[in-house]
C-alpha cells in the first residue's frame, strides 16, 4: 500500500464559464470541453452577443450540432445583460429551461463587453425579477474606471458596484465570475447565501510575474489581470478548502496567437485542454485531492439547483499526452502552458 494514489475517479466534472466562440473556433474547442466535462455555462460575449432568448436557442443549436458524435455534453445558455434587456424575454428562458443564468459585464470591462451595463437603473428591473424567479446573475467584477489602477479592480468593483447591486436586490443570487483577488475570496466567504465564486485553473497556477517579470508573455494575460502571488495563495486555499461557495469555471477563453500576439493583444487563456490535469496536480501539490471533486463536480451543480453529474472521470498518474496548440481554421491557439507538466492525466470516462 502506497500514500500516493495511482487513480482517482470523480463525478464527471463541469466548466461553470466557459468560452466556446463560434463557427471555426467553436468547432474546434468544443471537443476538449465536451470529453471532459458534462455541461458548462457557456457565456453570450459573441460579436453580437447573445442578448435575447431566441439568440440564446440559436446559439445552442450551433453548440449542438458542432458537437463530435456521441459526445455527452450539455451547454448550459446564458443571456448577456444590456441596458434594454426584456426582463419578460429572460423570465421565458428562464422558464422553459434554456438559460441558467443572465451575465453582466460592466461595458468596456473585458472582451466583447461593449454592450455591457453602464447605468445600472436601467437593468434594476431585470435584476429584480431574477431574484424573483431564481435566476443567478453571472458578474465580470471589475471597474472600467480608467483611474482606477487595473490591478485594483477587482476589489474596487466588490466595493462600488457588487455590495451596492446586492443590497438594492436582496435575494438576488450572484456569481462572482473568475475571482483573482483574496478581497474576492474574503467577500464570498462573508456571505452565507445567494453568492458564489468560480474561480479559474490558471488563477491557481499564475500570479503577475508570469505575465511580466523577464519579458512579456502575452499567453498569460487574461482578464482579470492575475494579480500577486499572496490572492494567488488566497485562491488556491479556497479552491481547495472544500467550502462549497467556490467551484471551477474554466474561463478558457481561446484567441488565435495572431489575436494574441501583437501590440494590443487579446486577453485569454486556453485551457479546456489540460484544466484537469493541472487542477489534480494543484489539489495534490496542496494535499487536497480528497477535495477536488467538490471543486470540479459538487459545488456548482449544487449552486446552481441542479444534480451532480451521473457519469465519472478517472485521471490516472502519467503525464498528460496533449498538444502545445490546436490547429483551428482561423489559425493557431496556444494552450495554457503552467510552466510544470502534470503529473495526471484523463484515462477514462463514462456517461450517465
Ligand atoms: N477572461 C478573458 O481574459 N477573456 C474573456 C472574457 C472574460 O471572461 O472576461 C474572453 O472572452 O476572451
Ligand atoms: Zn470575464
Ligand atoms: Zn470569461
Amino acid at each position: 500500500m502506497t500514500d500516493t494514489p495511482q487513480q482517482i475517479t470523480l463525478r464527471k466534472p463541469d466548466d461553470w464559464h466557459l468560452h466556446l466562440r463560434d463557427d471555426n473556433m467553436l468547432r474546434a474547442v468544443l471537443p476538449w470541453s465536451a470529453a471532459y466535462f458534462g455541461r458548462a455555462i457557456v457565456m453570450p460575449n459573441l460579436v453580437p452577443p447573445v442578448v435575447t432568448a431566441a439568440d440564446a436557442e440559436a446559439y445552442r443549436g450551433r453548440i449542438l450540432a458542432a458537437l463530435p458524435a456521441g459526445a455527452d455534453f450539455q451547454p448550459l445558455m446564458t443571456l448577456y445583460l444590456t441596458e434594454d434587456t426584456d426582463a419578460d424575454d429572460v423570465a421565458a428562458a428562464h422558464e422553459s429551461g434554456l438559460i441558467r443564468a443572465v451575465k453582466l459585464y460592466p461595458a468596456g470591462a473585458t472582451t466583447n463587453s461593449a454592450s455591457g451595463v453602464s447605468d445600472f437603473s436601467r437593468v434594476q428591473s431585470v435584476l429584480e425579477r431574477m431574484a424573483e424567479i431564481g435566476l443567478p446573475l453571472c458578474v465580470h467584477g471589475e471597474v472600467t474606471d480608467p483611474a482606477i489602477d487595473i490591478f485594483d479592480r477587482e476589489a474596487v468593483f466588490i466595493d462600488r458596484v457588487l455590495d451596492p447591486l446586492r443590497a438594492r436586490v436582496p435575494g438576488l443570487r450572484v456569481v462572482m465570475e473568475h475571482i483573482t483577488t483574496s478581497q474576492g475570496v474574503e467577500y464570498v466567504k462573508a456571505h452565507e447565501t445567494n453568492l458564489g465564486a468560480t474561480i479559474t485553473t490558471h488563477h491557481l497556477v499564475i500570479n503577475r510575474n508570469h505575465i511580466l517579470a523577464g519579458g512579456i508573455r502575452p499567453h498569460y494575460y487574461c482578464l482579470p489581470v492575475a494579480k500577486r502571488e499572496e490572492h494567488r495563495l488566497a485562491l488556491r486555499a479556497a479552491a481547495t478548502s472544500g467550502d462549497a461557495r467556490f467551484f471551477l469555471g474554466t474561463d478558457s477563453a481561446p484567441h488565435t496567437d495572431p489575436a494574441k500576439l501583437q501590440p494590443c493583444g487579446c486577453a485569454g487563456c486556453f485551457t479546456a485542454p489540460n484544466t484537469l490535469p493541472i487542477l489534480a496536480q494543484v489539489f495534490e501539490d496542496d494535499g487536497a485531492l480528497d477535495r477536488l471533486e467538490g471543486f470540479t463536480s459538487l459545488n456548482g451543480p449544487a449552486f446552481y439547483g441542479l444534480p451532480a453529474n451521473k457519469g465519472t472521470i478517472t485521471l490516472s498518474r502519467g503525464a498528460p499526452d496533449l498538444p502545445a496548440q490546436i490547429d483551428t481554421d482561423d489559425g493557431p491557439v496556444t494552450v495554457f502552458d503552467p510552466g510544470f507538466t502534470p503529473s495526471w492525466h484523463v484515462s477514462s470516462h463514462s456517461s450517465c
